[in-house]
């Protein structure tokens, strides 16, 4: 049975409006746990838009089930992550003008600072995730510079507009993770994943875990945190 992991960005993103205190990401995050959640996470943008570094630190020490903490695979974030030491690094493409992650890593044009990245990780003891689009060509890049994990970005088959669309990216999706699986990488999802769609997605066995965050904080400001999150703890798991 598929696992769900909890993105709490959107917490903190709540209280950088106001540069404030509240809402408190690590509080959101004890909350998801006890509704069922299995994992927390948390991107740590070069901007600092909303998860802080001191944020991270205190989850480090907080989280009960496993901190998964997105990052670009710079210098400074690499320093980072060896100091907090986070049970799973999710290397993640970013660029300071995009609302959120707009696609994959090009795990191919950029394989050789990515080997480094994830060796120096690895060397730290932690567990490396590839954030990669559906294609065949970037998962078996990953394997080969013997990342962990991939988790498949979903984004484009939560944006499709028409049946047709979505079910083109949810085979290109089901395609990958199979291939993945196949190869000996372990198969997370995430990006746009909903209420909804996460009906279409839990049908591919081999993703074992799936990361969701905007949609589950969205509900939780109006139902609060628990029920959001047993909700889709109930749906990811069938
Ligand atoms: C990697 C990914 O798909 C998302 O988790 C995204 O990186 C979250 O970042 P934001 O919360 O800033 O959209
Ligand atoms: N890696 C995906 C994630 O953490 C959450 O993405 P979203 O559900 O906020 O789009």
């Amino acid at each position: 049975m598929a696992r769900l992991a909890v993105n709490v960005d959107h917490v903190a993103t709540v209280r950088q409006a106001r540069l404030a205190t509240e809402p408190d990401p690590v509080t959101a995050a004890a909350l998801a746990e006890l509704a069922g959640a299995q994992g927390i996470v948390v991107h740590l943008r070069e901007d600092r838009r909303h998860i802080q570094d001191r944020d991270v630190e205190i989850l480090r020490r907080t989280v009960k089930t496993r901190l998964n903490l997105e990052m670009a695979a710079t210098a400074e974030m690499i320093e980072t992550a060896l100091r907090i030491k986070p049970d799973v690094v999710t290397l993640v493409p970013e660029k300071r003008q995009e609302l959120t992650t707009e696609g994959g890593l090009d795990v191919v044009l950029y394989e050789e600072a990515l080997a480094e990245a994830i060796t120096r990780l690895h060397q730290g003891g932690i567990s490396v995730s590839l954030f990669v689009n559906p294609d065949p060509k970037h998962v078996k890049t990953a394997a080969k510079i013997d990342a962990d994990c991939v988790e498949i970005h979903t984004g484009l088959f939560a944006e499709a507009k028409t049946y047709a669309k979505r079910q083109e990216e949810f085979e290109r999706i089901q395609d990958a993770a199979k291939l993945a699986a196949k190869i000996g990488l372990v198969v997370h999802a995430g990006h746009g994943v909903d209420y909804r769609n996460i009906l279409w997605l839990r049908l591919i066995k081999e993703i074992e875990e799936f990361s969701i965050g905007h949609a589950i904080i969205a509900r939780a400001v109006l139902v609060g945190m628990e029920r959001a999150v047993k909700e889709m703890v109930a749906l990811v798991q069938g």
